[in-house]
């Protein structure tokens, strides 16, 4: 069976369409393959699978193989590699884990071609997603869901429940944003978890203020501290607040090296003329380098690891 041989398959909520659900998903999986994990990630959010997009890998083709598809490979795994070897910060102790995807991305014809199924055929799609895509020994499985908690969602999470040992879903992380339209979706979606039997690992709030792209400093345009309030008033964790930066759209939208003004150090790098950041004496290309290098250099890294390490130390004690 497919799933049998990961060790914690993670499912990313959200009550409402538009909040960050995949941004934060694809986030989560670089940050644990930075931690050395080998990480899957499987997008049936059916109606706008943008991971593939977000991981730079869109228009790759899936192949099948007797036992079923064989997910893209974002990245494959890499020893840890000191700081003086190549002039950057070392990777973690234990290297880079593998980082492998999987979406109805990958089948549709182009990016504007709309999943217009209804019901039974979506249904029918998303077992074929659990059931039929190989995925080899994992530490974590992310589930990209669609937005919302329809009977879509239920049957999702009863076929899944099924397919797997007790204990193999790890739960939930849910995000919203601050303002009280989304924040109220959320708390249905924490009820459908309760009424589900899905343990909420935690809720991420998104886009909770704006990163200045001259000066990096961070402006609450909402109010920021409303997911912490829910997360308190439904004893659930709270995993962590996540701006919006400019940069990141950058980022994830075109697989692109954030450009920082001149003078601003990014991860203990100067920032020189052209805007890149430069260790000293090797310049990192805007386009050059992985996916996870990239993310490095992104001011919201250290808030997805510091997420990303308290989920660990939920999950592997
Ligand atoms: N913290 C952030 N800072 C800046 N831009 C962000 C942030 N989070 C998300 N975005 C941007 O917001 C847009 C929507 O994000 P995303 O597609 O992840 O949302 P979603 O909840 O998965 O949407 P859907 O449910 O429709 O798939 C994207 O363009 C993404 O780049
Ligand atoms: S945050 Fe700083 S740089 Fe940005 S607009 Fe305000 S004062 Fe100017």
């Amino acid at each position: 069976m497919s799933l049998e041989n990961i060790q914690h398959i993670v499912l990313v909520l959200s009550g409402k369409g538009g909040v960050g659900k995949s941004s934060i998903t694809t986030q989560l999986a670089l940050a644990l393959s930075l931690q050395g994990r080998s990480v899957g990630v499987l997008d049936i959010d059916l109606t706008g699978p943008s991971i593939p997009r977000f991981f730079g890998i869109e228009g790759a083709k899936v192949k099948q193989a007797p036992g079923g598809w064989v997910p893209v490979s974002v990245h494959d795994a890499q020893p840890a590699v000191p700081s003086s070897e190549n002039g950057q910060a070392p990777r973690s102790g234990s290297g880079l884990g593998s980082l492998r995807c999987m979406s109805l991305g990958f089948l549709l014809g182009n990016r504007g071609d709309a999943v217009v199924w209804r019901g039974p055929k979506k249904t029918a799609m998303v077992r074929q997603f659990l059931s039929d895509v190989q995925w080899g020994a994992l530490d974590y499985l992310l589930i990209d869901t669609p937005p919302g908690t329809s009977d879509e969602h239920i049957s999702l999470v009863e076929t899944l429940l099924k397919q797997t040992s007790p204990g193999q879903v790890a739960g939930a992380v849910v995000v919203t944003t601050p303002q009280a339209i989304s924040i109220a979706d959320v708390k249905k979606e924490l009820n459908f978890c309760k009424k589900t039997g899905v343990t909420v690992l935690g809720v991420v709030e998104n886009m909770a203020g704006f990163v200045c792209p001259s000066c990096a400093e961070c402006t609450n345009v909402f109010s920021k501290g409303g997911g912490e309030v829910m997360a308190t008033e439904f004893s659930v964790p709270f995993l962590g607040s996540v701006p919006i930066d400019p940069m990141f759209v950058m980022l994830i939208e075109e697989g692109k090296r954030p450009v920082y003004p001149k003078g601003t150090a990014v991860n203990g790098k100067n920032v020189e003329e052209n805007g890149t950041a430069t260790d000293g004496n090797q310049e990192h290309n805007r386009d050059e380098g992985l996916l996870v290098e990239k993310y490095m250099s992104c001011s919201l890294h250290p808030i997805f690891d510091g997420i990303v390490r308290q989920l660990v130390t939920r999950l592997e004690g």
